[in-house]
């Protein structure tokens, strides 16, 4: 069974459940969807064949919002407000955070994100570099930005740039088509205009995304108003932050015309309703104003410090109880949206492909368990799924045609735990000492 991790070839997962129907799924020695139906055997003479009755496929899901090595940081800091949860926990923590810290809590992000069916996440942290090892090492695709913070001083702009850059270099030269390099300005209140308009130039000229924080709280809004007499998907836009490269994370206080500008612009707009939760930022994001617009809705956990897990089959039920209970709807965000928000709008807001279980599609597929008691019984795959179902259901993850997780095991999940513990235990203990 352990050659399954390592072995190179044509697939076929046999006869899954799919949206109802059963199934073959064939794929191709370039880990592309050849096929997808009852016939779908016939297109490969596979080298490895999945079982897959007792599975109910779907896309694999996609994480556009997260800090994957906070998983460090999973449990240290509730229940407070997000300005003093920051200021006081979480960044005096992070000032000691080391490469190796970095290295073993974004391989803990992916085990946990891998065992809950997650294929692909959009990553802002700091020693992106060693965050770009964890990912080479764990097989999934990962959108990685240094978060740029220069407080509005000069000084600390021009080490956020270097950082930037040396990022951006780095992963272009590790030429893994799974690993993409962004721009990641954090927020209107933590980077300068001119710190924001660096950004944009630089990611339009590399080519490459912006990942930024967009009015996750009231405060945010009234701050940015006082200081530069506009909102700050205004001032985001002024700066030249908002484009179709774009995933802006939260985006709980928009008001209509900027949901309408984020949509003009071709904004991918990420919600992260346990964060917003928790934090009790205290207004969901405008999904219905955001939908109208055209506005790429897509979803996320936010990091573990905050969230405090990254299984985006909880997330999917958040995201679609939230909304229904925010604006009063029993029919807003319904099921097969949601399942879509964590599959193609995500798969579009990163640019891994469609997103979606079809031939020419990278073969990227979660089998969940089909005799699991969430999926008992399956009237509706898309049902059980955002409602009944959590990352536990998830048995087996593809990813480009790879086997990362097959009947719950992952390699090397012993030593990730171990080191991961370690890690954030010594971490805390230098905080505490210094
Ligand atoms: O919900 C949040 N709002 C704002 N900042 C956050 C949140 N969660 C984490 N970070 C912070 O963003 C930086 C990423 O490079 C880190 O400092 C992280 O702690
Ligand atoms: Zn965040």
């Amino acid at each position: 069974m352990n050659d399954i991790f390592t072995a190179r070839g044509s697939m076929l997962i046999a006869g899954v459940t799919v949206n109802g129907s059963t199934v073959d799924i064939a794929i191709d020695e370039e880990g592309m969807i050849a096929g997808i139906g009852k016939d779908a055997r016939k297109t490969i003479d596979a080298d490895i064949i999945i079982d897959g009755s007792d599975r109910v496929a779907i896309p694999g899901l996609v994480n556009t919002h997260t800090h994957a090595a906070m998983t460090l940081l999973r449990g240290y800091a509730d229940d407070m407000p997000l300005a003093e949860w920051l200021s006081e926990k979480i960044w005096p923590l992070e000032a000691h955070l080391s490469g190796d810290d970095v290295y073993w809590g974004t391989k803990l992000a992916c085990l946990e994100m891998i065992k809950s069916g997650t294929v692909a996440f959009n990553d802002m942290y700091f020693f992106m570099e060693r965050a770009a090892d964890a990912v080479d090492e764990m097989g999934l695709r990962a959108t990685l930005a240094y978060g740029f913070i220069d407080l509005g001083m000069e000084e600390k702009r021009a080490a956020e740039i270097k950082a930037t850059e040396a990022l951006v270099a780095h992963v272009k030269a590790r030429k893994n088509p799974r690993i993409q390099a962004a721009v990641g300005p954090h927020s209107v209140y933590t980077v300068s205009p001119e710190g924001l308009s660096w950004c944009a130039e630089f990611a339009e000229e590399q080519g490459i995304a912006v990942h930024v924080h967009l009015s996750e709280t009231e405060k945010e809004v009234t701050d940015c108003v006082a200081e530069f007499g506009k909102r700050p998907a205004v001032h985001l836009d002024e700066c030249g932050c908002l484009t179709p490269r774009t995933v802006a994370a939260h985006c709980c206080w928009l008001d209509e015309a900027e949901c309408r500008l984020l949509g003009e612009r071709g904004v991918s707009a990420s919600h992260n309703p346990a964060s917003n939760m928790k934090l009790a930022v205290n207004r969901a994001m405008p999904y219905h104003w955001l939908k109208a617009s055209g506005a790429n809705v897509c979803l996320g956990t936010d990091g573990c410090a905050s969230n405090n897990s990254l299984d985006l089959l909880e997330e999917m039920k958040f995201a679609a109880l939230l909304q229904k209970f925010a604006w009063n709807s029993q029919t807003l965000l319904p099921a097969g949206e949601a399942v879509a928000m964590a599959t193609s709008a995500g798969a579009r807001a990163l640019g891994t492909g469609p997103g979606t279980l079809t031939a020419g599609a990278p073969a990227d597929i979660v089998l969940l368990d089909a005799r699991a008691a969430c999926n008992i019984p399956l009237h509706n795959t898309d049902s059980n799924t955002v409602y009944a179902c959590n990352g536990g259901a998830v048995m087996t993850v593809l990813c480009q045609g790879r086997v990362l997780m097959h009947e719950r095991t992952v390699p090397g999940e012993e030593e990730i735990v171990r080191e991961a513990a370690a890690a954030a235990q010594a971490l805390v203990g230098r905080a505490r000492e210094a």
